[in-house]
């Protein structure tokens, strides 16, 4: 997901078209894991791929990245670090995930610089979406939408503010939690330039190539 990701969600037509957003298990063996990703990876279209490791030191995270960076990148999907934009610089990261408690949202645009991207969690806050993009901002991500098991989650958002941003703002909106190929429609309806998920793919009854294969028929079915 680069910097330019709104034209990345978008047809060469200027029609809205949304996109897969892949995190990571909370917790994973790289060497393991890197198989499946790539199986995942292949099985569909896929813009964005978060590594989320809460639990890793910053050696167990040079590690991860080290094995799945390229995975993903030479499959042309961003690999997006969680939390770090300092680790993200020195390791070749395509970009990081802040949220309201990541340190400074303006620093780590600078420290980023221009071609690196840069997505906040604005939880469900047109004012925090707002801040967001003053300071740079390349994606606001709003959520949880539905219930969790991945996280436990202190705020929620609701379909309008989609909606509503999608109608002011350029800015692509990410959507997040609790989001499967059963609940999505409306989402990508409201004007979700990107779904982001946990356990839709990795949870996936049938493995995450199929939960992959669901998550992009149902949101080019939405
Ligand atoms: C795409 C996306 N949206 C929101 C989050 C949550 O970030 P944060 O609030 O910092 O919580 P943690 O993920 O760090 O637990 C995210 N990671 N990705
Ligand atoms: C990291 C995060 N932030 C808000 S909800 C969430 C977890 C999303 O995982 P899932 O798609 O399994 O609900
Ligand atoms: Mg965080």
């Amino acid at each position: 997901m680069p910097a330019s990701a709104k034209a990345d969600a978008h047809g060469g037509g200027g029609e809205a078209r949304c996109r897969l957003y892949l995190i990571t298990p909370p917790a994973l063996d790289p060497a393991r894991f890197a198989d499946d990703l790539g199986r995942a990876l292949d099985a569909g279209d896929v813009a964005a791929l978060q590594l989320r490791l809460k639990d890793a030191d910053d050696d167990a995270l040079r590690r991860a990245i080290d094995v799945l960076r390229p995975v993903a990148q030479a499959r042309k999907v961003a690999f997006l670090l969680n939390d770090r934009a300092d680790l993200a610089v020195q390791t070749g990261c395509d970009g990081a995930h802040l949220g309201q408690t990541d340190g400074s949202h303006a620093a780590a645009r600078k420290l980023l610089g221009p071609d690196r991207t840069l997505g906040v969690t604005c939880h469900g806050s047109r004012h925090l979406a707002m801040e967001a993009g003053e300071v740079g901002a390349d994606y606001v991500a709003f959520g949880a939408f539905f219930p969790t098991s991945t996280k436990a989650v202190e705020h929620k958002a609701e379909v309008g503010l989609l909606e509503w941003w999608s109608e002011m703002f350029e800015l692509p909106c990410v959507a997040i939690g609790g989001i499967t190929a059963e609940n999505c429609a409306p989402l990508v309806r409201a004007g979700a330039d990107f779904l982001a998920v946990v356990g839709a793919v990795w949870n996936h009854p049938e493995g995450p190539a199929a939960g992959v294969r669901a998550m992009d028929a149902a949101i080019a079915e939405a």
